[in-house]
């Protein structure tokens, strides 16, 4: 990657660092509130319905009491054990005797009135019969609700049903007759709230308030509360997200410009040890898998620092890549390869080098008048030089068909790299015409071993061969996998079973000696 590009994808990340994390703690934050908005109207409902639930059954108890005792009909005592009954019962306000929808005398007394409606608005328990909105005689400043049993009817305030003390804010508490009729809202209500429980109960949507319900056989409680904005609430959680997603931001900024800084000094480092030529190559042997000769080598690139340490090829290539420096390496490692084996390749005519290509190198072409030139210099032949390609580098099919036609017709040999893990292997293998396919080290690995890939591994050989190209094995560290591929006709291979990649005058010094092993074997 480029500098400009590194800054601006850091840039980019670092945007994201400070977003995210602002995005998912305000989502903590809203979720955490909207959770604690739910229990908390949930408690207020469930503590509704039990004030609500015992205030009746103590009305339904002092009405079964009132039907059980047997006085003379408003008598002094039986006056006198209703008005006892309302005095020691908190629930009940007044307490009436009927006598043919006619009150004939009340805890107050004497009277004379008729009931103000027979129609009834709830029953509960079965038993007892109910109306809402009564306005009684005798100066109460608030309409009751009356509940009958045989003869008697209690008369109560509704607001005890729903007395119960909220914290916070606008939250409603609302006790409602299961058939929908509403007994009672208390809590901090306005006309807007008793709209708002209207709908709960028959069922309606409503966006500007949330509810919980609780219920208890006929009795049904309410608690209900008007949405805040959702931008509202999250601001109300400020102190738990903004020290939060700050901490997260200065996390995911320093990592992010960690890696930045880092990008940017491999790839400013690597360029100067390119330019200085600080890079070296190290030369891995191919073994003739059915005469045991040394009949080539891989170029292999390697990166070590003045202070001690290396860089893995597979990381600083990737880096060459991206930041367009590519080219670069690729001409050194020519260059490199040619100047360390030309000499031993000139006496050799039968020693081969494969040099590794980028996607860069592949799609271009362009390093195919550097090489020969560099070729002619150190009078190698054409042919001695296997190009290898990976097929994950084979962005621009046309342009790669192109560079690989011209390299064969000067005479170079191209090989695939990695054969078998692309995804278009066959498709391209058609229509590109090749010298050498390399299998890659993973279907190696998995000779004689349970692995998924186990069972292609001798499809990928079959099929390389069938494709009458050189076959070349990678990878190979065990005596058994050798055995294998030479039972199965492969013609070359390499791996730490013969020898690591080395430098070149290793290389040359283990040409040497392999040879000679030969010979010794062949005369003895
Ligand atoms: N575990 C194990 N590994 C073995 C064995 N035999 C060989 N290897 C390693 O397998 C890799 C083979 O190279 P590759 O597939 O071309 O994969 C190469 C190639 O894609 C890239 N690379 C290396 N040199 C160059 C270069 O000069 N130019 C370009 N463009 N890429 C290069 O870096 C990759 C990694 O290279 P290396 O680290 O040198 O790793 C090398 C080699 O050291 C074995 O028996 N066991």
């Amino acid at each position: 990657m480029r500098r400009s590009k590194v800054l601006l994808l850091g840039s980019i990340l670092a945007f994201g660092a400070i977003v995210l994390p602002l995005a998912v703690t305000s989502y903590l934050a809203w979720r955490i509130a909207d959770r604690y908005e739910e229990a908390s109207l949930s408690g207020y409902a469930q503590l509704a319905l039990q004030r609500a639930t015992t205030s009746l059954a103590e009305i339904g108890k002092v009405l079964e009491q009132m039907n059980a005792l047997e006085f003379e009909t408003c008598s002094q005592q039986h006056i006198a054990a209703m008005r006892l009954a309302t005095i020691n019962n908190v629930a009940v306000d007044e307490i009436g005797y009927l006598n043919d929808q006619r009150f004939v005398c009340t805890s107050w007394g004497e009277a004379s009135h008729l009931m103000s409606t027979v129609e009834v608005d709830f029953v509960l328990n079965d038993d007892l019969q109910g109306n809402i909105d009564v306005r009684p005689l005798g100066g109460y400043r608030h309409n009751m609700i009356a509940l009958r049993n045989g003869r008697y009817n209690v008369l109560f305030d509704p607001r005890r049903l729903a007395d119960v003390t909220v914290a916070e804010g606008d939250v409603g508490v609302a006790i409602s007759h299961a058939n929908g009729t509403l007994l009672s809202i208390g809590g901090n209500h306005d006309d807007d709230m008793r709209e708002a429980v209207r709908r709960v109960l028959m069922q309606e949507s409503d966006s500007d308030h949330r509810g919980s319900v609780a219920a208890e056989g006929d009795i049904v409680a309410i608690a209900i509360a008007s949405k805040p904005p959702a931008f509202a609430t999250v601001l109300e959680q400020g102190w738990i997200i903004l020290p939060l997603s700050l901490a997260l931001s200065a996390l995911g900024i320093s990592a992010i410009t960690a890696m930045s800084r880092r990008q940017l000094s491999l790839a400013s480092e690597l360029a100067s040890a390119i330019r200085r030529k600080k890079l070296s190559v190290h030369y891995q042997p191919v073994i003739d898998l059915k005469t045991g000769d040394c009949v080539g080598a891989e170029a292999l690139v390697r990166w070590f620092k003045s202070n001690g340490t290396s860089v893995r090829p597979d990381i600083f290539v990737d880096v060459a890549e991206e930041t367009g420096q590519i080219r670069a390496l690729t001409d050194l490692v020519i260059e490199t390869t040619m100047r360390e084996l030309g000499p031993a390749m000139r006496r050799d005519r039968s020693l081969h080098v494969a040099i590794n290509l980028s996607a860069d190198d592949v799609s271009s072409g362009r390093f195919l008048p550097i090489l020969e030139r560099i070729l002619a210099r150190y009078d190698v032949l054409h042919e001695q030089i296997w190009l290898e390609a990976t097929e994950r580098g084979f962005p621009e099919m046309e342009a790669v068909r192109e560079t690989v036609a011209k390299a064969r017709a000067l005479g170079f040999k191209i090989a695939i790299d990695d054969f078998g893990t692309g995804y278009s292997s066959l498709s391209y293998i058609e229509s590109i015409r090749l010298d050498a396919l390399k299998i890659d080290k993973s279907f190696i690995d998995s000779i004689g071993q349970d692995l998924a890939t186990s069972s292609v591994t001798p499809h990928i050989i079959d099929m390389a061969k069938s494709l009458d190209l050189i076959t070349v094995a990678e990878g190979i560290e065990t005596r058994e996998q050798l055995n294998y591929l030479e039972q199965h006709g492969v013609a070359l291979g390499q791996g730490w079973l013969f020898a690591k990649a080395m430098p070149a005058r290793d290389f040359v010094a283990f040409v040497a000696a392999h040879r000679k092993k030969i010979s010794a074997s062949g005369t003895a």
